[in-house]
């Protein structure tokens, strides 16, 4: 029997059309459901026909795995999908939200509120480029990014996977998704999902809509603004996905004036779907249609009604995947939910499946292994690091700059807690869904080791974590460079209605650069209360959360580049002046949106 769905040959919506007719409710149901891989054993895949597996954050096959390791786990996963009735490839995501950041030996890339610093959207693509052949190298062909959040207050615990407080920045730095999915072929019809190939991946704008706009910045909150304020802000990042084909769309556990985005059938579909014309699929978040309850899972048949007939496609159900699908099948047999509303569900799941080649190419292979971590990709990642740094103040006259500062001198002192810790420096969603501390949780570059590799031979440094003032004293440095700041943290854990950096930070800043020259940098996921000791300071850098390329930061610092970098989120003087950005009455920042000197290089 000639299965057509089975033949590229045949047109997009004729292969839809066939494999739809073919299916059981229990395969569409099915499809729309996606599992944490830890459930994901041949057995479940086969007996719930499950269209869709993730890792969330941390979760590998095995510590340090090799590409070789995700392949082979991917893979074993993809045959007990395959071994369906009728062979529907399922599709496997991860978040590599900067570069593929679970991954051991990944080349990690600064978070978004630093490349939104760099004001490059064609970095942005080749970044898109190079981190999809890094997913691709595990087997993996679909990635929970870019977030195209706007952060309009920085005490938010994401506000750092956000490109910054402007929508006009993060438009333009959706240029990632045709670097992730291959650019989308001109006069493509609108709204239509676009995957070039196999080096490239199906991408997900995230989370929809208003997730940066919440009440003092709380993780999951409320986002109260009127429609007008939504649209104008927090909406152009997904127009403009849209326009370049973005495949998936994920919601936000947020809400919008009280309403749970997961319940809002007004934004998902009527105009997601219906004025945007978005034609892939819309994927929940974590366990977030529980959430839509307050306690969540209080009503989780009330719960799955809401989201799927606010017009959620594809749900994320980690554990719980046998409830929810008895509870959506239930809701279809008595009528609560027209079958209509599943086949526009898994019509969109096919559509990116086809359009992507996943039918045609549904076992990963070897090709791509050594792009892991690859020394290009690396480089790419060090110029984005340099083009992210903000330099917020230099000299404490501006005849007298202390950067670019000199290679060749007698002492030099480098202190701070986060001078030589890689966890530190690439915060959260790294190797570990809240990070590390420490050198050892993957392959990159401290501050300490590249300012040791980048001064010259003759340059004695000293590093000290924590010096007192007397040893200081004692000795005589020519300057010193303070790198302090925020530990890792994702998501709530991030939250902060304080902003301070925690101790010793501001001690080490106020010893040192009480009596040394000092150039401070601070890694952070936003901008933190610094103001008490801008005066002290000589040179003052924002270096965001820079990932595993630390010569990124001296290749700044010693002036082999000048600085170019932008603020792209306001630099507040105190906390109860938040929420505020540009453009509103009484802007009185410390250092204001748009910010950042320049040093030319040497
Ligand atoms: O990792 C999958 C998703 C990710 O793509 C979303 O951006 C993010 O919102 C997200 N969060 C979780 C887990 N969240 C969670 C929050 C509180 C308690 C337990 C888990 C998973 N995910």
């Amino acid at each position: 029997e000639n299965f057509k769905y089975k033949d590229p040959t045949q047109r997009l919506n004729v292969r839809i059309k066939d494999l739809l007719g073919r299916m059981t409710l229990e395969e569409k149901i099915g499809q729309m459901v996606q599992i944490e891989r830890v459930n994901a054993s041949t057995e479940v895949m086969k007996k719930y026909f499950i269209g869709s597996v993730l890792s969330g954050g941390g979760s590998v096959p095995s510590k340090q795995a090799s590409a070789q390791d995700w392949i082979n786990m991917v893979n074993e996963i993809q045959k007990g999908a395959l071994s369906t009735r009728l062979g529907i490839p399922m599709i496997y995501g991860i978040d590599a939200v900067h570069g593929h950041n679970n991954v051991y030996n990944a080349t990690i890339f600064p978070h978004n509120i630093g490349l939104g610093a760099t004001r490059d959207p064609q970095l942005l693509k080749r970044i898109g480029v190079a981190s999809a052949r890094e997913i691709r190298a595990t087997g993996i062909p679909y990635a929970f990014a870019p977030c195209v959040a706007v952060c309009r207050d920085p005490r938010w615990g994401r506000c750092y996977e956000s490109y910054g407080e402007d929508p006009k920045i993060v438009q333009e730095m959706t240029e990632i998704i045709p670097g992730l999915q291959g650019e989308i072929p001109p006069n493509s019809r609108k709204g239509v999902p676009y995957v070039a190939g196999k080096e490239n991946v199906v991408a997900c704008a995230k989370h929809y809509v208003g997730d940066g706009g919440t009440t003092k910045g709380i993780d999951e909150n409320n986002t109260v603004i009127d429609r007008h304020g939504l649209l104008s802000i927090h909406m152009p990042g997904y127009y403009h996905s849209i326009i370049k084909g973005v495949a998936t769309i994920m919601v936000s556990y947020s809400s919008w004036n009280g309403e749970k985005m997961h319940a809002n059938k007004n934004l998902v579909t009527d105009f997601l779907k219906n004025t945007l014309h978005f034609q892939g699929f819309v994927i929940s978040d974590w366990e977030a249609i529980d959430r839509i309850t307050d306690p969540p899972h209080a009503n989780y048949t009330y719960s799955i009604l809401a989201s799927i007939t606010a017009g959620l496609d594809m749900i994320m159900i980690p554990y719980n995947y046998p409830e929810f699908i008895d509870g959506l099948t239930n809701l279809v047999k008595s009528n609560y939910i027209p079958i209509s509303r599943i086949d526009d569900a898994v019509k969109r799941i096919l559509r990116v499946k086809f359009v992507m080649g996943l039918f045609e190419n549904p076992i990963a292979d070897l090709s791509l292994v050594n792009e892991l971590g690859k020394q290009e990709h690396r480089e790419l990642a060090r110029e984005a690091v340099r083009k992210s740094l903000v330099l917020l103040k230099n000299g404490k006259s501006a005849d007298k700059p202390l950067l670019p500062l000199e290679k060749k001198t007698q002492k030099i002192l480098v202190a701070g807690s986060h001078a030589n810790n890689l966890g530190y420096q690439c915060g959260g969603w790294t190797i570990e869904w809240q990070g590390l501390s420490g050198n050892n949780l993957t392959s990159g570059t401290t501050v300490l080791d590249a300012i040791k590799d980048t001064v010259d031979p003759t340059t004695e440094v000293i590093f000290n974590e924590n010096p007192d003032k007397k040893s200081l004293q004692s000795d005589t440095f020519s300057y010193a460079i303070v790198v302090v700041g925020e530990h890792p943290y994702a998501e709530l854990n991030g939250d902060s209605l304080n902003l301070t950096i925690p101790d010793p930070g501001p001690n080490t800043i106020t010893n040192v650069c009480g009596v040394i020259k000092c150039a401070v940098v601070i890694i952070s996921g936003r901008p933190v209360v610094i103001q008490p000791y801008v005066d002290s300071i000589d040179a003052l850098v924002a270096a965001w959360l820079p990932g595993t390329e630390g010569k990124g930061i001296t290749d700044v610092l010693f002036g082999d580049y000048g600085f170019t970098g932008k603020l792209s989120q306001t630099w507040f003087k105190t906390v109860d002046q938040l929420p505020m950005n540009f453009g509103n009455p009484n802007y009185d920042p410390l250092f204001p949106f748009g910010h950042g000197l320049t040093t030319q290089p040497i």
